[in-house]
């Protein structure tokens, strides 16, 4: 069948992400699901499974990964989705901004601007795309803001300064969230005068450190399924702000070139 063909080009592997995080839980699933045994779900980085898609992509080569929209990959190379029948990857997600308990009395003016924190996938997939060419998060954060006025002033409506403060932002190295937790610091900084540190982690240390106040807040819950395990473990030690981008996606991801359409033709 065509499973047989396409996993023997793809070695009947995956190209998948971070262990922990609920991509790969759903990964997982979908190989549960759709019975396909003998395939073998590939735990990596972000980073990795992006570089192993760029070589395959150059050489036309055949390639399954994790993927997820947002994300830079979609705007750089002609991908797909493979179809998800059995919705093994649930449905489309939102976004939250989750903070530690106390944050609004502690640091209103941050409180206030993460919870008027909210843009659209092409804004965050400008950011990533820019990051994905080379220029800084920093450098792509700062430029996203100076280019998009109307929306920053929505965030920081009737938002009274801070100057000086500091403010602990933990975050996943998913190219995302690089990208949100990068613009969140920079209107923080810039508009606000916070002193935002980044703290990058694996995703179970983010909420535990969310949740033991180590660190003030987040933009990287994927919910209502992708963190819901994180959700569930933490409940009552954090504080849900709310969605800061609707319209994600979760999947297996394939470049164009390959002849296969749904998870279904992988199965042996
Ligand atoms: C990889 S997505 C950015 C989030 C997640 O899988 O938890």
């Amino acid at each position: 069948s065509g499973g047989n063909r396409v996993g023997e080009q793809v070695g009947f592997r995956i190209i998948g992400i971070d262990p922990g995080s609920g991509l790969m839980k759903a990964s997982a699933k979908a190989i549960q699901d759709y019975g396909l045994d003998g395939w073998t779900l590939l735990e990596g980085s972000g980073t990795a499974m992006t570089a192993a898609l760029d070589k395959a992509y150059k050489n036309e080569e055949p390639i399954i990964v994790t993927g997820w929209t947002p994300h830079w990959m979609f705007v750089k190379y002609k991908l797909k989705y493979l179809e998800d029948p059995k919705k093994s990857f649930g449905e489309s997600e939102e976004i939250h901004t989750i903070s530690r308990l106390g944050l609004g009395k502690d640091k209103p003016s941050a409180y206030r601007m993460l919870q008027q924190f909210h843009w659209e996938p092409s804004d965050m997939e400008k950011v990533m795309t820019l990051i994905s060419g080379g220029t800084s998060p920093e450098a792509a954060a700062e430029k996203w803001v100076v280019d998009n006025p109307e929306i920053v002033a929505e965030w920081i409506k009737d938002v009274p300064p801070a100057s000086g403060e500091r403010l602990k932002l933990a975050y996943v190295a998913w190219d995302s969230e690089i990208a949100s937790t990068n613009v969140v610091k920079a209107v923080l900084e810039s508009k606000l005068g916070y002193k935002v540190d980044m703290l990058q982690v694996e995703i179970g240390p983010m909420w535990a450190g969310i949740a033991n106040g180590d660190a003030d807040a987040m933009v990287a819950a994927w919910l209502p399924t992708t963190s819901i395990d994180y959700y569930d473990k933490y409940k009552g030690k954090f504080e849900d702000l709310g969605s800061n981008l609707a319209g994600t996606k979760l999947g297996f991801v394939v470049p164009n070139y390959m002849d296969v359409q749904s998870i279904e033709q992988l199965k042996r």
